[in-house]
């Protein structure tokens, strides 16, 4: 960096293996008399001609960055080259077929539209426009920076790319170019420093999920955080879904002017349900009522939706229909228990629904997609859940025509989400309580399952149910007997403190879903004096008796 301008003086070291000069005037006739020269730096100088010097043997490395050089020429005398950095103004890129030894290639800065020759080389590292790139499968290192490049298109192939620079080209805008490089799971590290698509909202998490292996995204490393941001905000898991609705539900009923509900148990009480749950068109809504009709002095169903009916369908019995606005504003005024989106429709329980059922005297029964039920089990409430799941995807499919409800799309969508039911039985042990594979006989199924939840068998058989075995000792019986009784009673009669034992959860639910329908027992397993208590004048387990606050108290001086 002295400006030099003449270096003749150099045409007596003839040994000289490595010139380094950047930053000055030079010109280089005097690398004619340095036959041994391995590595030239001559960048920033002001050097327009290219390469007018007689060929070192061994020269491997050369760097003629932000010279005046504009044009290339043959370079097959300099075959031993390994490293070119020509950064410069070239518009067009030759001459180097022959130079079967370079791996590296910095062609940035430059205004380049056309590039030849290039393809029998062995790049590992090369920094140019895009175009032309398409065979150049071994590169690991491209640096496209200062061009004017508005396109990743071209670089799907390149599978080895580690490194992509892509920094002030002022021309990339949007990005979904990112899924151009989408499919290079070696790429590690992305700079678009200073392109239009910083700007865009959300360009940097947007980014990180796109390209999830990236670590290094505009010079600073990805964190943990960044990355479990990105998918939660474009591809949230159901735990992450279920929890947000919770908090927002939570929330906006703890905004209100509190309530003390009559029969709606507390956190230490809870409430019994039934939700079946399975892909749309499963069979579940009629299913549901089918159960509710047939077992209309333990059940009943309401949800909401601001979808409207289906032929036949009635307000207040299928649903309660209601508009987007009155649904959004029951949201804001804390209504809900939980809520969904689905197929362009929402969908939700509200507690004054619950609230309405339970003052009955009966249980809910609820059908619901699956974010419904993770959403459901963050609160106090502890329904049965019953898996129905379609096994057969051709028949499922004829199905969902025979129903002629669903367009193409929505049926596409059903049928992609039996594997997500699927998988959360396989993964979660115990998130069902019962699975019902297939609609065939699925009433059947699910009607014997929910007889078994509610005794209901052994009523009809008598001395016969299969509890009471003959060698159980007339003590043992005794005690069946009682705590049957006790649960029929609970059911009946309207003593809501009971409703927490009936469905309630206990391990030995967490084994049945793993098979189809073995929940017998499932009352058997309730310890006598659990019972007992619930039941008894004496204990007082009204609703609101012991109610403890759902937040902690807040300490003092906060
Ligand atoms: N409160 C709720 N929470 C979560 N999901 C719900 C709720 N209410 C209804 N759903 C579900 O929303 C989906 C769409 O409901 P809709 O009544 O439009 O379904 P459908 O096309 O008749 O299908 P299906 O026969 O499975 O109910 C169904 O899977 C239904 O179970």
């Amino acid at each position: 960096s002295h400006s030099l301008s003449d270096i003749s003086v150099l045409c007596s070291y003839v040994h000289l293996q490595k010139l380094e000069l950047p930053h000055n005037k030079i010109q280089l006739s005097c690398v004619s008399h340095m036959p041994y020269l391995v590595v030239l730096d001559a960048s920033y100088n002001e050097i327009s001609n290219f390469f007018e010097f007689q060929p070192p043997k061994n020269l491997k490395e050369v760097n003629f960055s932000h010279n005046r050089m504009t044009k290339m020429r043959d370079l097959s005398a300099y075959a031993s080259l390994t490293k070119l950095v020509l950064d410069n103004s070239f518009s067009e890129i030759s001459g180097l077929e022959q130079c079967c030894r370079l791996t590296h290639l910095s062609l940035a800065h430059n205004k380049i539209s056309r590039i030849s020759g290039l393809g029998g080389l062995p790049l590992t590292h090369i920094c140019l426009k895009i175009e032309g790139l398409e065979h150049l499968k071994s590169l690991q290192v491209l640096d496209l920076s200062q061009n004017r490049i508005t396109s990743l298109s071209g670089l799907e192939n390149l599978h080895l790319l580690g490194s992509l620079n892509l920094e002030k080209n002022l021309q990339v805008s949007e990005i979904q170019e990112c899924k151009h490089i989408h499919d290079l799971l070696l790429l590690r590290d992305l700079s678009l420093v200073e392109n239009p698509v910083q700007e865009q909202p959300d360009y940097k998490l947007a980014v990180i999920f796109l390209l999830q292996h990236l670590t290094v995204l505009d010079q600073e490393a990805v964190t943990v955080e960044e990355k479990v941001s990105s998918v939660n905000m474009y591809d949230p898991p159901m735990d992450v879904v279920a929890a947000r609705d919770h908090i927002t539900h939570l929330v906006y009923q703890l905004m209100q002017p509190q309530v003390l509900y009559e029969t709606l148990p507390s956190a230490d009480s809870p409430y019994p349900m039934l939700v079946l749950t399975g892909p749309r068109g499963c069979g579940k809504r009629e299913l549901t009522h089918r159960l509710c009709q047939e077992f209309n002095e333990y059940f009943a169903y309401i949800s909401h939706t601001t979808r409207g009916p289906y032929f036949g369908e009635e307000n207040g019995l299928d649903y309660h229909f209601v508009s987007e606005e009155a649904f959004q504003s029951m949201i804001h005024t804390g209504k809900f228990i939980q809520t969904i989106q689905y197929g362009g429709h929402s969908y939700g329980l509200t507690r004054d629904a619950v609230e309405d059922v339970a003052r009955e005297g009966l249980a809910c029964c609820v059908h619901m997609e699956l974010e419904g039920v993770f959403s459901l089990k963050k609160t106090y409430f502890e329904p049965r859940y019953i898996l129905l799941i379609p096994t057969q995807a051709e028949k499922y499919i004829g199905h969902l025509k025979a129903r002629g409800l669903y367009t193409q799309a929505q049926m596409d969508a059903a049928v992609s989400r039996i594997e997500l039911y699927a998988n959360t039985n396989r993964q979660r042990p115990g998130f069902f309580d019962n699975v019902i594979p297939d609609w065939e006989d699925a009433y059947k199924t699910l009607r014997q399952a929910v007889k078994e939840y509610l005794l209901l068998e052994e009523q009809e058989e008598g001395e016969n149910n299969n509890r009471a075995s003959p060698d159980n000792t007339s003590t043992e019986l005794a005690s069946i007997r009682r705590r049957e009784q006790l649960v029929r009673e609970a059911i009946v009669g309207k003593s809501p403190g009971v409703y927490s034992q009936l469905f309630k959860s206990d391990d030995s639910r967490a084994s049945s879903a793993l098979s189809v329908p073995s929940s017998a027992g499932a009352f058997s397993d309730l310890a006598a004096d659990q019972l007992a208590a619930a039941v008894s004048p004496c204990s007082d387990r009204r609703p609101g008796s012991n109610v403890k606050p759902i937040l902690p108290p807040i300490p003092t001086g906060r």
